[in-house]
């Protein structure tokens, strides 16, 4: 369900193997001219030019991978050019140590792998097929120096860009979801949102949020304590979560407030999901072992298209309803309406007026 962003150092490196290779192409192009390797030195001005036009628009890229992709091949490729030229010295065969560095960290994990496989098989080839007859290149000690150090460089390159992904998929674990309940926090709510909106829009579906407060937290902190009112959140989210269907996701906003996105779910499939919520709530004697009184919730429903064409209407109308039904009694769901009516309900014998009474 989450998305991983691009991370941020893959577009400061891009910006820096351009201009790196915009540099160079100058470079080797005045040096090629003058060796008589024509064709070689266009081809390297042609990339320097290429990369100097990239790096002047990188910022504004979107698909940062694919143009990275799309990139390295060339690279690549003119690097194994240049070593297939026999006019060309074996040391030049260092700039295939840049292969799998570059390729991990430009394309990630197995897009990296499988290029540095295509690319390093392609470059042994190469070495092979020109130096096959040339004992001072094909020996032991050297062959053995620039496997090793070859496949040293692909392994940690390789080690390196597992853990950090790695680290950034347990990042953004610990940045999207509540630490107490496990649920989303409130930073996701927005992004996964406009991902369901679109979605629905395009299959025509309904999509409902819904906004839940408890009822009177704060007299269970104060009458149970703290670390009781904490295992009691717990145990709502998870009451919550066995309410939920698979597409359904849900948030703690913060303190005793949650929130919960309905795709496919009308006003009325919605109203029919939070009142079941609020009824087996309300009907749990004992949610966790301190407590021995029941808890209550109130809850607005908003659905998209009847009350707003976006998330600050929809979260707007949903939180006036709680807020109504908060004024209206609590312990119940409203769905419809939004001003607190002239005649305000009476206050039914809930259990949060049981539990003011308990108290
Ligand atoms: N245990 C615990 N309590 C929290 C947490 N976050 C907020 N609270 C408490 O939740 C309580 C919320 O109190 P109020 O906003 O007055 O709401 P309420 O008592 O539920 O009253 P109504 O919402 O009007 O029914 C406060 O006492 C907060 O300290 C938390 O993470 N753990």
């Amino acid at each position: 369900m989450s998305v991983t962003p691009e991370p941020l150092h893959q577009r400061v490196i891009f910006k820096g193997l351009l201009l790196m290779v915009s540099g160079a192409g100058v470079f080797y192009f005045l040096i090629n001219i003058q060796r008589g390797l024509i064709g070689l030195a266009w081809t390297e001005l042609a990339m320097s030019v290429a990369s100097l036009w990239l790096w002047r628009n990188v910022d504004a890229l979107k698909a940062l991978r694919l143009w990275s992709f799309l990139y390295l091949i060339p690279f690549f490729s003119i690097i194994l050019f240049a070593l297939s030229d026999s006019r060309i010295s074996y040391g030049m065969f260092v700039w295939v140590l840049l292969i799998p560095i570059v390729s991990y960290l430009l394309l990630g994990l197995w897009r990296g792998f499988a290029m540095t496989c295509v690319f390093m098989t392609l470059a042994a080839a190469v070495y092979i097929w020109r130096f096959h007859n040339n004992p001072e290149v094909i020996n032991t000690v050297v062959l053995a120096n620039v496997m090793v150090c070859a496949a040293a460089l692909w392994a940690f390159s390789h080690i390196y860009e597992l853990s950090r992904e790695r680290s950034q998929r347990i990042l953004m674990k610990l940045a999207s979801r509540d630490a107490l309940t496990g649920l989303y926090n409130r930073l996701r709510l927005t992004e996964i949102f406009n991902r369901e909106r679109q979605q629905a829009e395009a299959q025509r579906q309904p999509l409902s949020l819904l906004l839940i407060d408890l009822d009177y937290f704060k007299k269970i902190n104060d009458h149970y304590g703290h670390d009781t009112g904490d295992q009691a959140l717990v145990a709502v989210a998870a009451h919550i979560r066995q309410h939920l269907r698979r597409r359904d996701s849900a948030f703690r906003l913060g303190g005793e407030e949650f929130c919960i996105l309905l795709p496919g779910s009308g006003r009325e499939e919605a109203h029919a999901l939070a009142e079941s919520l609020r009824l087996s709530l309300a009907e749990q004697h004992q949610l966790v072992a301190a407590l021995r009184t029941r808890l209550t919730l109130s809850a607005g429903v908003a659905t998209l298209g009847a009350d707003g064409d976006d998330f600050v209407h929809l979260y707007s109308m949903a939180d006036q309803r709680l807020y109504l039904a908060k004024h209206s009694g609590r312990n119940r769901v409203i769905s419809e309406g939004q001003a607190v009516p002239e005649h305000s309900v009476q206050e039914e014998k809930s259990p949060s007026s049981a539990l003011q009474t308990t108290l």
